[in-house]
């Protein structure tokens, strides 16, 4: 049947449901088996920044952004072959296309209704911008420590593992710097508590600017730290442990009218070949750091050093 005949045999019973699918709390969009949009509600319309008139007759594509057009495309074809009423699918997220180019996301339900004889599908379309906002705030804050704004152990362990699986399909180098303040006890016992605290989110400060966007900073005790540097040889990594344990040393941090320094002890690992997993880098770093504190601390290790790299 032609598009023309279809869209004129829709036109009566269209018509009568509009009072219905305008009182839904949804934006409700119903689309024939060619995509073309065969009714909206009112709150489609504001949804997507278009009149109800313009979108109706148009082409489902109209909202749905440009790089998920095709799949989509198939998505509500082979709903069309086994249609029955269910999330757009389960594993995906959408997003919608506003008129002015600017993408919602949104979930999709949908069924079938049967208008004049002819099957069409029936899209409720909801608008989760703010669920899908503080879902991403909730993971962000799961995995960020909130003093520092840096990367948790729990993300650091996460991390290391895809470096070691990267590592180990490529042979692209990563490496790892660890360091742990010195005496840090002693800062917070002269100073106080503030005054520590102060010496972290400084020093977390100075070191965000001297990563690359791909390095990922880490808290991962209390004031024990760990960069990881993706792509990046041991050589490289000690140079940048060596700048970052410089600037600390020479930072004078400040609490009201008492100026006071700090300083670290810093080590620096990379896989080897024969790392089954991500935990023997680990396991060198904590020995090699630990021999830096046991060598008077201040200072940069390296697994290098190390008597017998441990499995
Ligand atoms: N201010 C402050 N102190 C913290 C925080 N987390 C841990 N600490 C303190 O850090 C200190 C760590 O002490 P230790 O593990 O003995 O280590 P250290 O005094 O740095 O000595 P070395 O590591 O051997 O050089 C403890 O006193 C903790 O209370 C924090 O978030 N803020």
């Amino acid at each position: 049947m032609l598009a023309k005949q279809i869209a004129d045999q829709f036109t009566t019973t269209t018509s009568s449901l509009l009072p219905f699918i305008d009182a839904l709390p949804d934006s409700a969009i119903i689309v024939d088996g060619d995509h073309r949009i065969v009714l909206v509600n009112s709150r489609a319309g504001e949804m997507f920044g278009y009149s109800a008139e313009n979108l109706k007759d148009s082409d489902l594509s109209i909202i749905i952004p440009k790089l998920h057009r095709n799949a989509h495309r198939q998505l509500v074809s082979n709903f069309f072959q086994s249609p029955m009423p269910r999330p757009m699918d389960v594993n995906k997220r959408f997003c919608g296309m506003r008129a002015d180019g600017t993408e919602v996301p949104v979930d999709i339900m949908i069924n079938t209704i049967i208008l004049d004889g002819i099957r069409v599908a029936m899209a409720l379309v909801r608008d989760v911008s703010y669920q899908r906002e503080l879902e991403e705030r909730l993971i962000r804050e799961s995995l960020t420590d909130g003093m520092t704004g840096f990367f948790n152990r729990k993300h650091f362990i996460n991390q290391l593992k895809a470096q070691h699986s990267g590592f180990t399909r490529s042979g692209v180098p990563s490496s790892v710097i660890l360091f742990d303040f010195d005496h840090f006890k002693s800062i917070n016992d002269q100073h106080g508590h503030a005054a520590g605290d102060i010496v972290l989110i400084d020093t977390a400060k100075m070191i965000k600017e001297k990563l690359r966007p791909l390095d990922i900073a880490c808290r991962i005790g209390g004031e024990e730290f760990a960069v990881i540097l993706p792509d990046t040889p041991i050589q490289n990594a000690k140079h940048l442990a060596e700048r970052i344990r410089r600037e600390i040393e020479a930072i004078e941090f400040r609490l009201e009218d008492t100026v006071f320094h700090a300083t670290v002890t810093m080590s620096v690992a990379s896989f080897f070949p024969s790392d089954k997993s991500y935990d023997s880098l680990v396991r060198r770093a904590d020995k090699a750091l630990y021999a830096g504190k046991a060598a008077g601390r201040n200072c940069v290790a390296s697994q290098d050093s190390l008597a017998q790299p441990s499995e």
